[in-house]
């Protein structure tokens, strides 16, 4: 199943990228709709938010008084943290109930409005964000939906920053023209991408061979306000992150024991960023952005290195596959290439099986 994390700050255009999805018979997990669920009259996690925030935050008849919890919640770092740490553990008990019962599914989508502030990022195949300016999410909320502008305001501040979304994600689609032209985009992108990456990894196998072919994302337009030029570079060593973060991700869940040596993109990481250490196999130099060949480089390759035990070969291919990560070509010798069964992305994955991770 391709696990779809869509996420956007507050009046992004999320709920109507999410229609688009069911339109097409894909199952959405709602997080806003499961977050009112577990806060219904007589949940624990309503006792909870009360004993915190006050018996204000409760209706007459005891149900939930959401102006009143979002005016205390989103008043202060320390309310916001109170609450995600009160509906967290309900919310998420919640949502793998609900995923279990798609399980068969080969496309399942979670709206997560939260994804990033939470580091979500690395239990999707792929996320998606939807993407506005916050002055006009701030214009659309108020004008369109009636929204407080103070309120609408606060969960702006509360909420990740343009900037951590870009480096999250790995497609986007702006949503700062019409309804209609979103629509357009979404079907671009899901006849291109999102429907190509599902049958692939149904299928346990690469998307195509321009998967493994060096081209870049095209629908990662470009952070909106980033340098035009810097953009690809920049894209490319998050693309390189994020595929290692699944790759980690996976293997935990797998209990496999791998270690992932280095992580390089051309363009270089930037600095800050968790590389793993070690050399890099090609191209830029881990932590090291000044590294960086021309932005326009085609070769757009982001190599991971791993290392793994023989005897953990097994589990550690198996979570290789979990991340949509697929054999590409086998080689002789104990290295293999690996190639993302996204056609969007690019990667290649050395995967070294050595008896001694650290000799190798
Ligand atoms: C405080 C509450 C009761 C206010 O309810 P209200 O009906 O006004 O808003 P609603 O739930 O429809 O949320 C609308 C939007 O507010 C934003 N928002 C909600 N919670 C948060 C938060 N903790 N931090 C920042 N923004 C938030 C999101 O963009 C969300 O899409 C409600 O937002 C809530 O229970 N929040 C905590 C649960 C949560 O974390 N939800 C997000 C799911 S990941
Ligand atoms: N392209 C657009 N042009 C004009 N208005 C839009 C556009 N897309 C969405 N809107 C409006 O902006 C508001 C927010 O959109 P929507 O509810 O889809 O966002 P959301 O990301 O799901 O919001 P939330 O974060 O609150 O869940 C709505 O009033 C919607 O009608």
């Amino acid at each position: 199943m391709l696990r779809i994390g869509l996420t956007g700050g507050i009046g992004a255009g999320k709920s109507t990228v999410a229609r688009e999805f069911a339109d097409r018979g894909v199952p959405v997990i709602d997080a806003d709709a499961v977050a009112r669920e577990v806060v219904e009259p007589g949940r624990p996690t309503l006792a909870r938010l009360a004993q915190r925030f006050g018996p204000e935050v409760l209706t007459a008849d005891g149900a939930l008084d959401r102006a009143a919890l979002a005016r205390l919640a989103f008043a202060d770092d320390t309310g916001t943290r109170d609450l995600g740490a009160i509906m967290h553990p309900a919310i998420g008990a919640r949502t793998r109930e609900l995923m279990a019962r798609h399980a068969d599914a080969p496309m399942l989508v979670h709206d997560v409005p939260l994804l990033v502030e939470n580091g979500l990022s690395a239990d999707y195949h792929l996320c998606l964000l939807v993407d506005v300016p916050a002055p006009m999410r701030l214009e659309r909320l108020t004008a369109q939906r009636g929204m407080d502008s103070a309120d609408a305001r606060a969960r702006i501040e509360r909420q990740a920053a343009d900037e951590e979304r870009y480096a999250a994600c790995d497609a986007l689609l702006s949503n700062t023209g019409t309804p209609a032209e979103l629509t357009a985009a979404f079907g671009a992108l899901w006849d291109r991408r999102l429907a190509p990456f599902a049958a692939a990894l149904a299928a346990q196998r690469p998307a195509s061979s321009a998967a493994a072919n060096h081209s870049a994302p095209s629908d990662y337009g470009g952070p909106t306000g980033a340098p035009a030029e810097s953009a690809p570079a920049a894209m490319r060593a998050h693309t390189a992150q994020r595929l290692a973060a699944r790759l980690e991700r996976a293997w935990a869940a797998d209990g496999a024991s791998a270690e992932l040596t280095s992580a390089s993109a051309p363009g270089g990481m930037t600095p800050g960023e968790a590389a793993p250490s070690g050399s890099a196999p090609g191209g830029g130099t881990p932590g090291d952005a000044t590294a960086a060949p021309a932005p326009d480089a085609p070769d757009a390759t982001v190599r991971l290195r791993v290392r793994a035990r023989p005897e953990q070969a097994a589990a550690v291919r198996a979570g290789l596959r979990a991340a949509g990560l697929f054999p590409a070509a086998q080689r002789p010798g104990p290295a293999e290439a690996f190639a993302p069964a996204d056609p969007g992305l690019c990667a290649a994955v050395e995967l070294k099986l050595s008896p001694d991770p650290r000799s190798a």
